[in-house]
């Protein structure tokens, strides 16, 4: 497997790497800025982003809109209150008339009713359908990431993934909730107000509305900044969670390593950093809402001033002040939560970029086949796509009904993320592995064997050249069928949170019970399965962690047997099993191999031995092709290979293995 990978991938810029010194980094974990996270290269307006969410929220729009115009009506209804007021202050209390005052107060009560009903009715109308949206949201990311290439999970913090399809999205539902409906009916409940108060008294009108300039200038600072800060935040939670789950998942690391301090510590810098990035939001805040509390606060002490002289003068009823003071307070509310409304709406802009940073990603191209197939001529047998006749009979239509079994023509292969200057991985390789036949692949640690048999189910896709199943070229197959065709065993085997059987039938589309007996007794496996408690019905466990290492390479290699592959790719997949386990696994995967074509990763002399032929990787090339005994005899680098003697070869702890 790609452990030098991974030693790549933890050494990329804020991903320290293990680091053996007396003051150990963490074992996992995103450094300080986290570098290597994708960023988006600049920032759209909240509304912008906030509008890409249409698409969702269109499917519910009618119960949004209709929960959006209760919640106006609803607050419309406590602007009449202030109005009541004025009619129960003028009339009834200064006429001295009970009757009158019963009947404004019960005017009164049945508006407050009413108001508190519509709001009660706006959160029934909007709970189900955001739920909706939410899930919705989640299932798209979900099957998105599902979609995504293996060199998008390479670059991906697992974290900063979970958190989006988590906080995320909780965020945004919190925004569709509440801030969405109110930023529309407090700018109305506003403007309705504004015209009341100005139709009642003018001059006093003015007052009260001579904040909105410099509140206006305040909240588009406000958000240029708290934008930025809820950005920065959000991501350190993503960092956050990845060092829970990489700690969770990697905890055996931790513990037997006694890093647990070193975890403990970058876990607190992460959250030490989080907090301070929410200290910051929490200032902002504080200082948007004290400019939002205090003048128009400023404004009504001036207002109320001026009015009670105007009453005393006689200009103004008294009714009228009341009225106007009610409907100035009825208004500080919506005024005052505007300062948390645009504190959410940041958050959910953050959000939904984060959102649809993944979702933007290119999939593989789910049409790539039918596009290739129409693209790409289809010529003869024997022609390059220009036309030239290549080395060997290579074909470079999408189909070449004269090379039958897997075949690699001119493949070349480099990882998009490594350095421009280097290399590529694999050069120039052309291997032609026939029907029936099982090719072991032999080369040092580090030349590019996973690397090519990743390339055969399109974990990644070549560069260069093609490969073809059977004359098919690869990405003129639809996936799926590619995936029935060719099955794979890692040398990681991973298992899900899923019973035995689950696990080993998700290798084959329709495979029954069966199928199922077939592979575990391929794979040695089904001594060991039928002695667990409940049989193959026994979950596993997360990543199959209560089975031992040979246990779930044995049932990794059932998932690959069960569908009866034709095509098989195996990556070294006994290096986990004993002597005597191994000795009986090879026995049952001979007669696998009898009838499917397989390529084989192998790093000992036992394994090369299953297979008809061998070539060897070397400088990103095939060095050599031919039989295992051919290859020791008259090549020294295979010699040296097979022996465990030579520099990195990968095989040190098979040493004495050697087969002559
Ligand atoms: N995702 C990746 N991004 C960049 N480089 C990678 C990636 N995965 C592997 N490599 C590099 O590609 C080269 C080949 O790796 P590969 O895992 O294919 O070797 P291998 O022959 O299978 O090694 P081993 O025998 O140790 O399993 C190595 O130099 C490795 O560092």
């Amino acid at each position: 497997m790609a452990d030098t990978a991974k030693v790549t991938r933890q050494q990329q810029p804020g991903r320290p790497a293990t680091d053996p010194g007396p003051d150990p980094g963490p074992v996992v974990g995103p450094g300080p800025d986290s570098a290597d996270r994708p960023r988006p290269s600049d920032r759209r307006s909240a509304v912008r982003s906030l509008l890409r969410l249409w698409p969702f929220v269109r499917p519910v729009r009618a119960r949004l809109f209709t929960a959006a115009f209760v919640a106006v009506l609803a607050s419309c209804i406590g602007l009449v209150i202030p109005l009541v007021l004025k009619w129960l202050v003028d009339g009834p209390i200064a006429d001295r008339d009970p009757g009158g005052a019963w009947l404004g107060g019960g005017y009164l009560l049945l508006l407050g009713l009413a108001e508190a009903g519509l709001f009660g009715l706006r959160r029934w109308l909007v709970a189900r359908p955001l739920a909706h949206v939410e899930a919705t949201m989640r299932d798209s990311l979900y099957r998105h990431v599902q979609r995504l290439p293996v060199a998008f999970h390479d670059r991906w913090a697992s974290g900063q993934l979970l958190s989006r399809g988590t906080t995320d999205l909780q965020l945004l539902r919190l925004f569709l909730a509440f801030p969405l409906t109110f930023l529309i009916v407090n700018a109305t409940t506003i403007l309705v107000g504004c015209v009341i108060l100005l139709v009642q008294r003018w001059s006093l009108g003015l007052v009260l509305l001579a904040p909105i300039v410099p509140l206006i200038v305040l909240c588009s600072v406000f958000e240029a900044k708290y934008a930025v800060a809820a950005r920065r935040a959000q991501d350190q939670v993503g960092d956050v969670t990845t060092v829970v789950e990489e700690s969770v998942l990697g905890i055996r690391i931790v513990k037997g390593f006694g890093r647990h301090r070193s975890q403990a510590r970058a876990f607190r810098e992460l959250t030490a950093r989080l907090r301070a990035t929410e200290l910051r939001k929490a200032r902002l805040l504080a200082a948007l809402w004290a400019c939002i509390m205090a003048l128009p606060e400023l404004a009504l002490g001036a207002a109320l001033v001026l009015g009670t002289v105007q009453v005393a003068d006689g200009d103004l009823s008294a009714g009228t002040l009341v009225a106007f003071l009610s409907t100035a307070l009825a208004l500080m509310w919506p005024v005052e939560s505007i300062g948390f409304l645009l504190a959410m709406s940041n958050d959910a802009a953050a959000a939904t970029d984060r959102y649809f940073e993944v979702l933007d990603e290119p999939v593989a191209d789910r049409d790539d086949a039918r596009k290739a197939a129409e693209q790409t001529p289809v010529t003869g047998p024997g022609t390059t796509r220009s036309g030239t006749t290549a080395p060997g009979t290579i074909s470079s239509g999408t189909t070449d009904p004269g090379t039958t079994g897997l075949a690699f023509h001119g493949v070349t292969f480099r990882y998009p993320d490594a350095p421009t200057d280097a290399p590529p991985v694999l050069r120039g390789i052309d291997l032609h592995i026939r029907p029936g036949e099982t090719m072991a692949l032999v080369g040092a640690t580090g030349s590019g064997k996973t690397t090519l048999t990743a390339l055969v189910p399109r974990l990644h896709d070549a560069t260069g050249g093609r490969i073809t199943l059977d004359g098919t070229d690869i990405t003129a197959l639809p996936r799926a069928e590619l995936r029935a065709r060719v099955a794979v065993a890692f040398e990681e085997p991973t298992l899900f949170s899923a019973t035995v059987a689950e696990n080993v039938l998700m290798g084959g589309e329709g495979a029954g019970s069966d199928d199922l007996r077939r592979a575990l007794r391929v794979a040695q496996a089904d001594g060991f399965v039928d002695a667990l408690p409940d049989g193959p019905d026994t979950e596993v466990g997360e990543q199959g962690l209560s089975l031992s290492g040979g246990q779930r390479q044995r049932l990794a290699l059932a998932r690959a047997v069960v569908g009866r592959p034709r095509f098989l790719v195996l990556d070294d997949p006994l290096s986990a099993l004993d002597v005597h386990t191994e000795a009986l696994v090879e026995a049952a995967l001979r007669q696998v191999l009898a009838t499917t074509t397989a390529l084989v990763v192998a790093h000992r002399p036992s394994t090369v031995l299953l297979a008809d032929r061998v070539a060897l990787l070397s400088g990103g090339r095939i060095a050599a092709v031919g039989s295992h005994h051919q290859l020791l005899r008259e090549n020294a680098e295979y010699a040296a290979l097979m022996s465990g003697t030579a520099d990195g070869a990968g095989t040190a702890r098979h040493e004495g293995e050697s087969v002559r």
